[in-house]
């Protein structure tokens, strides 16, 4: 019996990068926390919230361009349970119920915080971690309470928009309310009928989500994406890397090569021009459109070696972005206990997937 070096390699990357983070983290404190990390930036936004959008589509792409009916059978098994785990972790548990995630939160003491204003009236320094979320959340708040009516609590609604309003440098009159009561009034309109069911919806009316042990969705998700990957990698891997390096790539070579042959100068050389026509066509007029046609040849042949031939480019791809953002998330967001039971909820399920051979070792023999 072989050693496992790849399966080990599938169920360490993770924890391995979680320890290195919090390490570098730990030894280098000063370097990293200068580190401005964008959680609105195109990578976190776009990819990795969407991340099991992503994984699922390429993911799912290299099995059925690489894979065989029995392969893909098993594979849909296991990505069947992974996305049933993924999605009850992370969006709820059931139809307006949070997920787990949201629930152990809740449970050890988080909340969806509303307090706006300090005791000075000012904005509070810990309602949202940076300028830029603050400002958002009270243009949600203030967006939220100028929708809505109320028989009782008129005058406290009128005051608490208008001192939102001069948080927010539109309209600035005296303030008359107390900041407290502000705080109370918008905490009570925005949970009055259940306590919000989740982060996502305390997050699209401007709270914030704090107070309890708030596992890392971004290390269970992360975890999830890059086990799956490397687990069914295993079953096309070798495929997948016999047929790139067997295609010849010179037709992309070629193509790449035309782009830098297109000057003016190139072109008169080549085509010499008889007249002054020819000469304006040649110098002037062709370049731009013989460029446009190479540039489509040069994207189309990419696309066909990219996503038709070799997909698995595009998922090594993928799996070096979650690494990525999976080592920020270790360094720079969240305690080493929220990242570990993140890690530990995907381990759950994915760990014991892969750790099971005999998913592999009946489809090998098949091969
Ligand atoms: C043969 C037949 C085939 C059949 C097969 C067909 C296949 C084809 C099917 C396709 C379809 C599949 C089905 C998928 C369908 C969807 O995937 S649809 C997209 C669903 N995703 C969403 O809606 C995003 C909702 N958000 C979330 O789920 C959660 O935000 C996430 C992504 C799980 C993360 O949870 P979280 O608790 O926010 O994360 P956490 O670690 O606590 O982070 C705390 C904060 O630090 C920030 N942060 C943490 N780490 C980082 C970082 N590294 N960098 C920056 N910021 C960070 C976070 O952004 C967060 O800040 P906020 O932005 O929340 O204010």
């Amino acid at each position: 019996m072989k050693f496992p070096y790849y399966k080990l390699c599938v169920l360490l990357l993770c924890p391995a990068t979680l320890v290195f983070g919090n390490l570098l983290s730990f030894f280098f404190p000063n370097h990293l926390q200068s580190l401005q990390i964008n959680k609105d930036g195109w990578l976190n936004s776009i990819f990795v919230k969407n991340g099991w959008f992503w994984n699922s589509i390429v993911g799912w792409w290299c099995i059925l361009r690489y894979g065989d009916f029995q392969i893909n059978r098993q594979s849909l098994i296991r990505y069947s349970i992974l996305t049933i785990w993924w999605y009850i972790f992370t969006q709820a548990l059931w139809f307006g119920i949070a997920p787990i995630m949201d629930l152990v939160f809740t449970y050890t003491g988080g909340h969806c915080d509303f307090t706006v204003f300090d005791s000075n009236g000012n904005l509070a320094d810990d309602f949202h971690d940076s300028i830029a979320r603050r400002l958002k959340s009270l243009k949600r708040i203030l967006f939220t309470l100028k929708n809505i009516t109320m028989e009782n609590d008129e005058d406290l609604l009128k005051k608490s928009m208008s001192d939102i309003s001069c948080a927010l440098n539109e309209k600035c009159f005296n303030r008359t309310s107390s900041p407290q009561d502000i705080n109370n009034f918008i905490r009570k309109t925005f949970a009055q009928d259940a306590p919000l069911l989740g982060s996502a919806q305390c997050r699209s009316l401007g709270g914030y989500w704090i107070g309890g042990h708030d596992p890392s969705g971004h290390v269970f998700l992360i975890t999830l994406m890059i086990m799956y990957s490397f687990g069914e990698l295993r079953l096309f891997g070798g495929k997948a890397l016999q047929r790139l390096k067997k295609k010849k790539y010179t037709g992309l070579l070629i193509t790449s090569l035309k782009l830098f042959d297109n000057g003016p100068i190139w072109n008169l050389i080549n085509n010499k021009p008889k007249n002054i026509k020819s000469f304006l066509m040649s110098a002037f007029i062709l370049p731009p459109f013989t460029v446009v046609k190479d540039i489509v040849k040069f994207l189309g042949q990419i696309l066909k070696i990219v996503v038709w031939q070799n997909p698995i480019i595009l998922l090594i791809s993928l799996l070096g972005m979650w690494w990525w953002s999976f080592l920020i998330t270790s360094i720079v967001f969240h305690t080493f206990t929220e990242q570990l039971s993140g890690l530990l909820f995907a381990y759950i399920v994915a760990g014991i997937i892969y750790w099971n051979d005999h998913w592999f070792i009946h489809n090998a023999m098949n091969q």
